[in-house]
This record gives C-alpha cells, structure tokens and sequence, in this order.
C-alpha cells in the first residue's frame, strides 16, 4: 500500500471563501482542527483523507497589508510557508474576477518563482452565469500557467471532491503525517494556546496581536478527569501588560473565562486554566526570535 501525505497551501484574498471550502474539504471528522493553529511557518488548518493520501492543509496568516517590521516579517513568513507546501491552491472570487488583490498575489507568485504546481480554484460559481466564468477561466489562464483550474461552489459543495480528488493525486510518496485516529488530535497546547491567542485579540486593540504570544507551559491530566493548563501571554512592553489585564485584571478574567469556556468544549471535560502575563522586552527586534518563530528577519526587513 503506497500512502501519500503532504501540504497543501490555501491563499487567496480575504472573504474568498477559504474557510468554507476547507470546512468542505476536511469535513465534520476532523472539523476540531479548523481552529487557526499557528505553527512556525503557516497555521494547519485541518487535515484531510482522501483514499491512501492525506493532505494538510495549511494557510498563510498575514499574507496582505504588512505595516510594520514584524508584519513584514510574517508575510515573508508566510510566503515561505506558501513555498514549503507541494501545493498552492488559490482560491478567487468568480463574480469579482482579477481583482487587484488577486494581481497582486500572481505578481508575488511570479516574483517568488514559486515552483510547486498553483492550482487555480474558482469558489462562488453560482454566483456567474456559464459565459463569463470561462471567459475568468481564459483571462485567469492566459494571465499564469495554472497546473489545473476547478469551479467550485464551496458553499453548495460543486466540484469540491474533484479538488480534493486531484490534491490527493499531488502529495508526494510519505507515510502519514498525522495517524488517521490521531488528525483530530494536533497538538494539544498549540491549540489550547491558540485558544487563548483568539479571546485575546477579540478583546484587544487590532494593533497588538503580532506583538503578543501565548505559550501554554504546562498541562496536567488530574485524577478526577479534569485537565489544569497553564499559559504565559508575552508582551513587549510594561504598558502592554496593563492593556492585557484591564481595569482590575477585568480584560485577563473576560479573556480566561471565554477561553475556558471554549476549552472545556473542546476538550469535553472540566478545565482549569491559568494565564499570566509577562513582559518580555525588545522581543521585536530579537533576530532570534524571529528565526525561532520561522521568520526570516532580513527577509522582511
Ligand atoms: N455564493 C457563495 N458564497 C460563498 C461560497 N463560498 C463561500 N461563500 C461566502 O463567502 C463568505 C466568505 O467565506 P469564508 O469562508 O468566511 O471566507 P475566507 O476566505 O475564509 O475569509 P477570511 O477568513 O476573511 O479570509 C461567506 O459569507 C461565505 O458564506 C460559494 O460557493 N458561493
């Protein structure tokens, strides 16, 4: 038996319909994983099985609008997480066609002379009449050399499982990357973690998030069947300490509380968790950090 697993890379602009169509691809098996898992260079965003192959898909956080020093580095991140799949698979709008969003990423693409086949996914199909999607078709084609170009409607299902089909055909020769009893089971403090990441830039300031880490630094099985994490919120800066915790600890307690309360579902037990905050200065400009996170510092520079 020849197993096949590899990564799959889903780009495309804001609102295109990625969750949608991976909520598709994944399935209700596996749908647990859909929370933004952050890895060092792309969030896996679920994992899929289609016959032997499995495929993992992961998507590239950050990929528009960088601002600052370490936004730029998380595009170039991105972008090599982009790199490092076997496949991209971009995903436009039919009824919004080559937008400039969708220019600019082909013009990256080109840039990057990304090597790995891009499959062209055009999502909303119900939303075009016959013509004027192969008229997109031909303008998208004759605009980059897509491997293979699909039709789908991820919202009523048409021509996903032919992309999942022809995904599947494209990993490469591997043993599973993720045993099949286990897909559900990415690692667990990534996703605790990234639990609480999500409540907190619910709850803060749009401009904090990339600065702001959570690691979760302990996890204990207790005997009477609950679970007691403990995670660390690091900061940059004193001022952003005070920001995290609020008024009497209140945005900390809100956080915690939501963050728990998402945990417990998850996890379908009884939860204590424990957050703390610490500052953990210059943490910007540490190169290193970077290269941990996967980052290339001078890359995005
Ligand atoms: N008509 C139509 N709408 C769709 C289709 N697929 C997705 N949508 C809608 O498009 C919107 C965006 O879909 P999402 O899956 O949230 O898009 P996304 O790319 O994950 O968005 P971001 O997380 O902002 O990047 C939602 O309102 C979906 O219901 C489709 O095939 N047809």
């Amino acid at each position: 038996m020849t197993t096949r697993a590899g990564f799959a890379a889903l780009i495309g602009e804001p609102n295109a319909g990625k969750s949608t169509l991976l909520n598709r691809m994944v399935g209700a098996k596996v749908s647990i994983v859909t929370h933004k898992v952050q890895t060092t260079r792309a969030r896996i965003r679920g994992v899929a099985m289609e016959g032997e192959s499995q495929i993992v898909f992961v998507d590239t956080p950050g990929l528009f609008a960088p601002r600052r020093r370490l936004d730029r580095a998380m595009v170039a991140a991105a972008w090599s997480g982009a790199a490092d799949a076997d496949v991209i698979v971009l995903l436009i709008e039919a009824h919004r066609g080559l937008t400039e969003g969708v220019e600019a990423i082909l013009t990256a693409l080109e840039e990057r002379e990304v090597r790995q086949p891009v499959m062209l996914a055009i999502n909303k199909i119900d939303r075009v009449e016959a013509p004027d999607l192969l008229a997109l078709t031909k303008e998208m084609n004759d605009r980059y050399a897509f491997a293979e170009t699909f039709m789908i409607s991820a919202e009523k299902g048409h021509g996903v499982e032919d992309l999942r089909l022809a995904l599947a055909a494209r990993m490469p020769e591997s043993p599973w990357l993720y045993p099949e009893d286990q897909i559900a089971d990415l690692p667990m403090r990534m996703i605790a973690a990234e639990i609480t990441r999500e409540k907190l830039t619910l709850r803060l300031h749009q401009e904090l998030p990339y600065q702001l880490t959570v690691e979760t630094e302990n996890w204990e099985e207790r005997k009477d069947g609950s679970a007691r994490i403990d995670q660390m919120i690091y900061v940059i800066r004193d001022g952003h300490k005070g920001i995290v915790l609020g008024k009497r600890g209140e945005t900390i307690k809100a956080v915690s509380q939501a963050a728990r309360e998402e945990l417990v579902e998850f996890l379908g037990r009884k939860v204590h968790l424990f957050l703390q905050v610490k500052v953990r200065p210059g943490w910007l400009d540490e190169a290193e950090r970077y290269s941990e996170m996967g980052l290339d510092f001078s890359d995005g520079n």
